[in-house]
């Protein structure tokens, strides 16, 4: 069969809904604005989730994807992190990955491959089909930055980083050792391990671009953007995010957006810990109650609870039991009309985009954070687990576009707490600053994404590069 002479790229998506949607956005807008093709070579332990088969089915003819078969995890221990789990993932998968990378550079122009936050082990094979290796990083600059910075800090310090009461990641706002990215949190953990592995290969990539823009992260972007030996190149190409109002994804949710369709304009609160977030029984009691007294809308997505981790979901993004079980008694009858109760997964690109949507209570994952903000809808700041404490500091402290819910000593979101952050976002004036922040943002967002805005240009960077090693 005669190859095509089309650029083709290979993406490897890491384990996890909240990678495998940016990477899925990326590749439309770079099939659509530069004409090149693309498969996604999914590696897996399992098999895959409803949400992964339906966001792929949704892709255009130009974009193919394949699933790797499964590697054996079964010698992992039972408490393995979710970070270990994902690149021991990768790790395993490589012959698989060789064999894919083999059949479609027999049948297409192959010029490189795209791996996520986790995924350079994959890195081990581009040599041998000359392939141009890249990083698309999902979140923030500022997560990228440390990630570059953490090889030097893990040779500064020698305590636990939870100790440190501040710590100055280049180009960014201070924030306090317990608020950088979970495997960080215990540094004897393999978690921790894969994280610094990862860090020190960074280097290897011949680019790496970033789910974010200039104009939002100014002072992380310009210090990844600063020359230094064996430093490649950054490309703030975001934000990337699905804004498809024809992808309904899992689940079709029209009721979910029925029900939006009749509320007051700007009155409603979602409620949303992404993909994997997961409450213990008491938190999800106490949202409950303090949703009740807040006396606002909400539109919850429901999750069962989980005492033990916070990411129980990460790799299927559904509960195993009815999560309306776990709601305190009456309350789905106390706040009928006023509250809609949605379980596992909402379409929340068009939740979003919906003119009755006013406010986001999220864990601040960074997909759901820039889909927020091109949809100019404020915050409330519930970080979970991963970088989204970081996530959280920067949003609430830097750029300022989120109210904060605070624990309390036994790490519980009590229900006063809760009630006071939504009345604060919806009616106080507190909540109108930070939507006319968010305002702004959103119209920074659409200009960086314009023809001649900064990630347009950043992408087309990229397209030409990846363009110009082809004639080689
Ligand atoms: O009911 C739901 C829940 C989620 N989503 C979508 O799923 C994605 C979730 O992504 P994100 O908000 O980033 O959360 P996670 O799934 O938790 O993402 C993981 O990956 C992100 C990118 O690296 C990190 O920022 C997070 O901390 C990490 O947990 C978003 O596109 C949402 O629109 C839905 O469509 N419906």
């Amino acid at each position: 069969m005669a190859k095509t002479q089309t650029p083709h790229i290979a993406i490897l998506p890491s384990p996890g809904m909240g990678h495998l949607i940016p990477l899925v956005e990326f590749a439309k807008r770079f099939v659509q604005q530069h004409n090149f093709t693309v498969t996604f070579v999914i590696p897996t332990a399992d098999s895959p989730s409803k949400a992964q088969i339906s966001t792929l089915d949704s892709l255009p003819s130009s974009i193919d994807y394949v699933f790797l078969p499964p590697v054996d995890l079964s010698d992992l221990p039972q408490d393995a992190k979710i970070e270990t789990v994902i690149s021991l993932t990768v790790a395993r998968s490589l012959s698989f990955l060789r064999d894919a990378l083999k059949s479609l550079a027999a049948k297409t122009k192959l010029v490189g491959l795209v791996v996520d936050l986790f995924g350079t082990d994959a890195f081990d094979v581009t040599g041998e089909f000359n392939l141009s290796p890249y990083i698309f990083f999902p979140s923030t600059a500022m997560a990228l930055s440390l990630f570059h910075y953490l090889p030097k800090l893990d040779q500064m310090v020698s305590c636990e980083y939870r100790e440190l009461p501040e710590v100055r990641i280049p180009g960014c706002i201070p924030i306090r050792g317990k608020e950088m990215l979970d495997p960080a949190q215990d540094r004897k953990n393999d978690a921790y391990k894969w994280l610094l592995h990862h860090a020190k290969r960074y280097r290897l990539a011949e680019g790496i671009m970033v789910n974010s823009f200039v104009e939002l992260e100014a002072g992380a972007t310009k210090a990844l953007q600063e020359k230094e030996p064996d430093k490649p190149p950054v490309y703030p190409v975001g934000p990337l995010v699905n804004v498809d109002a024809s992808n309904k994804g899992q689940a079709d949710g029209t009721d979910c957006l029925k029900w939006l369709d009749e509320q007051p304009h700007g009155s409603v609160l979602y409620v949303s810990f992404g993909s994997g977030g997961t409450l213990s029984s008491n938190q999800l009691n106490e949202l409950a109650v303090g949703l009740e007294m807040s006396e606002h809308r909400f539109l919850w997505v429901v999750r069962s609870p989980n005492d033990k981790v916070a990411n129980a979901t990460f790799f299927s993004a559904e509960s195993q039991k009815d999560p309306f079980d776990f709601l305190p008694k009456g309350f789905l009858e106390r706040t009928k009309g006023r509250g809609l109760v949605v379980p596992s997964w909402a379409p929340q690109a068009q939740v979003l985009s919906h003119s009755s949507t006013g406010g986001f209570l999220t864990h601040c994952g960074w997909n759901s954070t820039l889909e927020s903000i091109v949809n100019g809808v404020p915050l409330i700041a519930w970080p979970l687990y991963a970088e989204q404490k970081m996530n959280a500091a920067m949003l609430t402290q830097d750029i300022k576009v989120a109210l904060r819910t605070e624990p309390n000593e036994n790490g519980l979101v009590c229900r006063d707490e809760i009630a006071k952050a939504v009345k604060g976002l919806m009616e106080g004036e507190e909540g109108k600053g930070v939507r006319n922040r968010m305002k702004d943002l959103k119209e920074a967002a659409a200009k960086a994404l314009s023809e001649n805005g900064s990630s347009t240009k950043a992408l087309s960077e990229v397209a030409t590069r990846w363009r110009n090693r082809t004639a080689i």
